[in-house]
Order: structure tokens, then C-alpha cells, then sequence
């Protein structure tokens, strides 16, 4: 009888401690060759943890890890870690000025050869790619690539090292729908060659569209390891939760206490704003107690819309005006003294001071209001970041934690807790629960509710329908025009079709 090849991975026994946080227990994870296994989880329950131990990034405390039924190399050993594993993760690893046969051939250096061959990387390169089926151009600069393009490079780049599991770690945050087939058509294609998955994401769906097996962590132990056909999504939920059922959702737009007062005065107006190449002249109009969803891909130019709201971005033409003020177009800190607050897509880049404490993070926009003369009361500061710490269930150690030590999705909360902390008339959320837990998505879009209930106004910037969900109307815009408005009560489907632009000439 044949016997079955050991798995691409198996972690045992694995702890992680980082001073007094124990990231990993004790946890387990087997990953079988040719298997796509999904590893789910709250923020802060370890699975970045154990990426980093599995990619030779961390070096556990205790336990074992094999990898094809061979111990794991030595820590330090670089090239023979990537010879077993490779993780792609949502930021580039990439180098953006070096061309895509450059960066496929990065660190590696031809036998003999005393000096390279452009020539041979280049037709070396085009070799590779046509192994993997990857349609990229060899001479394209990476910066130039699309983030699926991007993806397939990296994953090409790991399989030619002789790597045989291919972590991602939230791969489709900033793919849209078509681009996520994509992904998974290439994905099934080489699972189907004995290239193992190892898939982390928040987006529960995209687990059971791809995945065979699924694993979920709690605050730092396993709880369960089962076929993903035998789980249902609200046992999931509640294995990751530790609660038995999901409870009523809090946020939806529908049923809310009172419709916003159309006849009201808008908290937020903007008349002809416009950016070139990113959307044409807009007129909007939110009220309070309104939350206005404006919904599109990465392409529709409503990220761009957000930015310039919240002074990121210098508009090209028109004006913004809060409560009737004119804000000045391109200046975060008179948006801010305007009355509008911000969450931004991107926390490394644009959201943290990484070295500083969750509690200095989350006040960093209300320093005038933590003391008298100027001064920042400590103990007043803390009390502030105590009371999001709790509002926003943000798992930490306590106000005095540097946000490096937080778990990304934790990290976001702190984002989240910054934009509120002046108590904006408008706040401007841009994909406010990319990398959240599904339950931390609740609370989250919950706040975002309540700060419109509270006579404010809000707009959320997302192509995700649940974050959209708790809007009053939704503009979909489609290459930097709004294409159709939906009040609450519309189909997935309808919204969907509208921003990918079903039914518009392009
Ligand atoms: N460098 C670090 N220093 C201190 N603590 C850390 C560090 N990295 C992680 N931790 C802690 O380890 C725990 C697990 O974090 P990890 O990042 O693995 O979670 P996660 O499951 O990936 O969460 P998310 O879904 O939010 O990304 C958290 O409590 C976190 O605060």
C-alpha cells in the first residue's frame, strides 16, 4: 500500500512569548500537500505569530516544527528557509525601481558566473513565469505591476526556490471581486500540483470558497482543525468567538431609531469637488444623523474622494464646507479643526506612531484637551484610551503598550479610537474594518453608527457591502463618476453590479 507523503507542514507544541504576552500556547497546525487549509482567528489570537515562527522570521520557544517530514532548518538559515516556505503578505516584498526578472532573481547567485548576463536573467526569468503560467512581462518594473500581478510574481519567485507552502496572509484585501477569481483560479491551479496553502483572512466567505480544511486559533491555543464542508459559518464564529451564537447585529442602516431629517441643514457639503483623473465634480450633501456610503473598487477614485474630505489630498476644484464653513482644501490639520475625523486605509503609512503607547496613539489628535495650558495630563490620557480600550475591545496589555506589540487588527482599533477622540462632526472611514474579526467588524461599524446617531454625519469609503450595510444611501462610483444611489434595503447584487460598472460604457 502506498503511504501517504507527510504534510508541506506540521507544527507542534509551538510557544510564543514576547515578554509577558504569550502569542502561541502550545498550538498545532498540519497542512497537507495540495490542500488549501484556512487559519481564522480574532485579532491578537496568533496567527501572525505563527506565520513568522513557520517562516523562520521568530524562533519559537518550545515545540517543533517538519516541513515535507524534515525538521525545520536552522534559525537564521535564510536560504534554506525559503527552499520550504514562503509567506506573501499584503505589503510588497518586492523591490519597486527593479524589474520583475531582477526581483525573481534577487540574492541568487548563478553558479559559476562572475558576472550577470542580463540577457540569460531576462530569458531565465520569461522561463519561470511560463512554469507558473504567469502572464507578467519579465521587463516590467515592479512598481508598474498590478497587486495581483504582484502576488503571482512573489508566489512564482517562492516555488522556484523550491518552496512547496505558500502562506498568504489576507491576499485579497486590495483585489476587487474579478481579481480575487483570478487569484483563486491560480491558487486551485497549483494546488492541484501539490502546492500547499496556508490562507489567513477575516473574509469568512473567501474560506469556504477556497479552502478544504480550516484551523482556528483563540487567544494563543488551538481550538479546532476540521474539514471547512463540515463547520458551518456560525460554528466557525463561535469557535473563534468562544461564545455560542453570533447575536442580533447592531449596525444596520435599516430599522435604525430615526431616518435622518432630510429637511435638515448638511453637516457635511461639498459643491463641484473634484480631483483630475480621479473623480469628476461632486456634489454631496450628508445630514446628520446620516451615514453615507460611497462604494467602488480601488479604481473608482472613492478612496481619493475620502482623502481629499479629510484634507489628505488638495482638491482640484471646488469646496467642502462643515456646519457652512469653507475647510481649506489639502491641510489635515484644518480638516481636523474643522470637525472632521479620519480613518485611514492605510495605518502603517498614514495612521501610527508605531514606538508609541496605545494611549499616546489614540490622543494624538486631542493633546489641547488632556490639560490645562497646554499641558498632557498622563493620568487624563490614559483614562481617554481606557475607556476606547473598552469601547472598541482592544486587546492589549494596557494603555502603556507601545502599538508595535499590537496584533494588526488590534492596531486598526487604535486608528479608529484616534479618529474619534475630538468627537468629529464628520467622520471619514476609509475601509474601516479591512483586517478586523468578524467580530470586532460588529462594534466597529456599530461606532460609526452611533457617532451619525449622535447628530453627526458619516461617510464611509468601502467596496466591502458589510461595512456598507450601515449606511443610509450609498453612491456607487464607477472610474470617478457616481453611476447609481441606493437607499438602505438594496441587493448585494444590484450594488455589486454597480460598482463594477454592469451597464456603463467605459
Ligand atoms: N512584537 C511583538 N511584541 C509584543 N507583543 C506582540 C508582538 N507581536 C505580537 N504580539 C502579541 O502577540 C499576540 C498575538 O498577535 P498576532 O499578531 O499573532 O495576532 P493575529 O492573530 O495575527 O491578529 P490580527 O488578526 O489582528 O492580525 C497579541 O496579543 C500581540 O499583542
Amino acid at each position: 500500500m502506498d503511504q501517504a507523503p507527510p504534510p508541506a507542514v506540521q507544527a507542534e507544541g509551538v510557544v510564543k512569548r514576547f515578554g509577558p504576552t504569550v502569542a502561541l500556547d502550545g498550538v498545532q497546525l498540519t497542512v497537507q500537500p495540495g490542500e488549501s487549509h484556512a487559519l481564522v482567528g480574532r485579532n491578537g489570537a496568533g496567527k501572525s505569530t505563527l506565520v513568522s515562527v513557520l517562516t523562520g522570521l521568530h524562533k519559537a520557544d518550545a515545540g517543533t516544527v517538519t516541513f515535507g517530514g524534515e525538521p525545520a532548518p536552522a534559525f537564521g538559515d535564510t536560504t534554506a528557509w525559503q527552499s520550504k516556505v514562503a509567506c506573501v503578505y499584503q505589503k510588497s516584498m518586492v523591490v519597486p525601481d527593479l524589474t520583475v526578472a531582477e526581483n525573481l532573481f534577487l540574492n541568487r547567485f548563478d553558479d559559476n558566473a562572475r558576472w550577470i548576463s542580463w540577457g540569460r536573467l531576462r530569458k531565465r526569468a520569461e522561463q519561470l513565469l511560463a512554469d507558473y503560467g504567469v502572464q507578467v512581462d519579465p521587463n516590467t518594473r515592479a512598481r508598474d505591476l498590478a497587486v495581483e500581478q504582484r502576488q503571482f510574481v512573489e508566489i512564482a519567485r517562492a516555488l522556484s526556490f523550491g518552496a512547496r507552502l505558500i502562506i498568504l496572509d489576507e491576499p485579497t484585501a486590495q483585489l476587487d471581486a474579478r481579481g480575487i477569481g483570478r487569484l483563486f483560479d491560480k491558487l486551485r491551479e497549483l494546488q492541484s500540483q501539490g502546492v500547499a496553502f496556508l490562507f489567513i483572512s477575516h473574509h469568512l466567505q473567501e474560506v469556504y470558497e477556497l479552502c478544504t480544511a480550516v484551523t482556528v486559533y483563540r487567544d494563543a491555543r488551538h481550538v479546532l482543525t476540521a474539514p471547512v464542508a463540515d463547520v458551518a459559518k456560525t460554528e466557525l464564529v463561535a469557535a473563534m468567538t468562544g461564545e455560542k451564537s453570533g447575536g442580533a447585529v447592531a449596525w444596520h442602516a435599516a430599522g435604525t431609531a430615526t431616518p435622518p431629517d432630510a429637511s435638515a441643514e448638511p453637516v457635511l457639503r461639498t459643491e463641484g469637488l473634484t480631483l483630475e483623473g480621479r473623480f469628476e465634480p461632486l456634489d454631496l450633501q450628508v445630514r446628520p444623523g446620516e451615514v453615507l456610503g460611497l462604494a467602488g473598487s480601488a479604481a473608482s477614485g472613492n478612496t481619493a474622494l475620502g482623502e481629499v474630505l479629510a484634507g489628505m489630498r488638495k482638491a482640484g476644484g471646488g469646496t467642502v464646507r462643515v456646519h457652512g464653513e469653507a475647510v481649506r482644501s489639502g491641510s489635515v490639520p484644518h480638516a481636523l479643526a474643522a470637525g472632521i475625523g479620519y480613518i485611514p486605509e492605510d495605518r502603517h503609512d498614514q495612521g501610527l506612531v508605531l514606538g508609541r503607547s496605545v494611549a499616546e496613539n489614540a490622543t494624538l489628535t486631542v493633546t489641547d484637551q488632556l490639560g490645562p495650558w497646554g499641558t498632557v495630563l498622563p493620568s487624563r490620557t490614559r483614562e481617554f484610551a481606557r475607556g476606547m480600550i473598552d469601547s472598541l475591545d482592544i486587546k492589549t496589555q494596557g494603555p502603556e503598550q507601545p502599538v508595535s506589540g499590537l496584533s494588526g487588527g488590534n492596531q486598526q482599533k487604535v486608528v479608529v479610537a484616534r479618529a474619534l477622540a475630538r468627537g468629529p462632526s464628520v467622520l471619514v472611514a476609509v475601509r474601516p474594518t479591512a483586517g478586523v474579526d468578524v467580530k470586532s467588524k460588529d462594534s466597529l461599524l456599530g461606532v460609526v453608527r452611533r457617532v451619525a446617531d449622535e447628530g453627526n454625519a458619516a461617510v464611509v469609503v468601502s467596496d466591502e457591502l458589510d461595512d456598507l450595510r450601515v449606511c443610509d444611501r450609498v453612491l456607487a462610483l464607477f472610474h470617478g463618476r457616481v453611476v447609481a444611489t441606493f437607499a438602505s434595503g438594496w441587493t448585494d447584487g444590484e450594488l455589486v453590479a454597480a460598482m463594477e460598472g454592469v451597464g456603463e460604457r467605459e
